[in-house]
């Protein structure tokens, strides 16, 4: 999570349900429609990228199952007893598995954190010269093979359906369809297993469950459950509620895109608000390319805008480095 803004906006209260504003895009077209089929699936999704940054993505063709198994052992994980969470816990030195809610009892303010995580990354631990932070083994609780045989099958879909989406992108961008598969050779994506209790009825209206944030990858893929309480930030600072859509993800760009796009597209801010009373689990799958790769403004997307390039190039590992630092002081005594 990047960029958080603890500006007056945060404490607007999000409007009901406008799902005009973030549109459901079925994909089908994109693989099975022929050129033009391609072309209109990937203007449509510019269009969304452009205009608020999350679109929801059906016809993606990924089995059902796999995210009912996703979904039932994430709850069988949470469900455990707090110590057998805790063999799975990840450390300082070793950044998978099981992060704590930081929040303990006591006041809560805008800055609770009220969520748990599971934190899975490739592994790439077998490459010659691995890197110490991204290129490791993952932690997997005890006596659980079918979690982690889940949450492998929820990454590999969501990594496969995540490369046409980059295709889609450059496409809507009118480049070559091409143009970012080279940066993902050995990308150091996430996939995170989110448990959100409920906001406590009667809370000031600035607490919530993630505070206002955007992603910092070029690409999120979330799945929710059925209990709602995603928003986003419109452009005139206002928030709607982002609920699930049966059948479809919930997709939304991240800071990279933007860059990437030079501006063109938006990485906009969300939060999340489960005033529903009861337990919510969402799975946001994290695209990241290649820890070596430095993401700039793309010179043929510049050269269109006159030269002007509008964000300054960053390099993948060094940034995100600095995005698991913040993230363990949040973690705190925790870990
Ligand atoms: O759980 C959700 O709905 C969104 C989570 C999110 O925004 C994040 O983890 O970056
Ligand atoms: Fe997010």
């Amino acid at each position: 999570m990047s960029r958080s803004s603890a500006g007056v906006e945060d404490r607007i209260v999000a409007r009901t349900v406008d799902l005009a504003e973030i549109p459901i895009i079925d994909f089908t077209p994109f693989r099975h429609g022929g050129e033009a089929g391609k072309k209109a699936v990937a203007e449509a999704i510019a269009r969304a990228c452009t205009d608020i940054g999350f679109f929801y993505l059906k016809g993606h063709e990924v089995p059902e199952r796999i995210l009912s198994d996703a979904f039932a052992q994430s709850a069988r994980f949470y469900h455990l007893p707090e110590d057998e969470r805790q063999k799975a816990a990840a450390t300082l030195k070793w950044y998978r598995g099981w992060i704590p809610m930081p929040y303990r009892g006591g006041a809560l303010d805008r800055d609770s954190r009220l969520f748990e995580q599971y934190r899975i990354q490739a592994d790439f631990s077998d490459r010659p010269d691995p890197d110490p932070v991204f290129h490791r083994p993952n932690r997997w609780p005890e006596d659980m093979p079918e979690f982690r045989a889940a949450c492998e099958a929820h990454y590999d879909a969501m990594l496969a359906l995540s490369r046409d989406l980059l295709r889609a992108f450059a496409i809507g961008l009118g480049l070559p369809e091409d143009r970012f598969d080279g940066y993902f050779d050995l990308p150091i994506c996430q996939l995170s297993l989110l448990h959100y209790i409920p906001i406590p009825e009667g809370s000031d209206v600035e607490v919530s469950n993630t505070v206002s944030h955007t992603d910092e990858g070029p690409l999120t893929i979330l799945a929710q459950d059925d209990v709602g309480g995603l928003e986003v930030k419109r452009l005139d600072g206002s928030w709607i509620a982002a609920p699930p859509v049966p059948g479809a993800y919930t997709i939304n760009i991240g800071d990279m895109m933007m860059w990437w796009s030079n501006g063109r597209f938006l990485s906009n801010y969300h939060r999340v608000r489960n005033k529903a009373g009861v337990e919510r689990f969402s799975i946001p799958f994290f695209l990241n390319p290649d820890a070596d790769t430095v993401v700039a403004p793309l010179p043929e997307l510049v050269e269109r805008d006159g030269g002007e390039a509008r964000y300054e190039p960053v390099h993948v590992g060094t940034h995100l480095k600095r995005f698991y630092a913040r993230l363990e002081k949040q973690a705190g005594d925790f870990l």
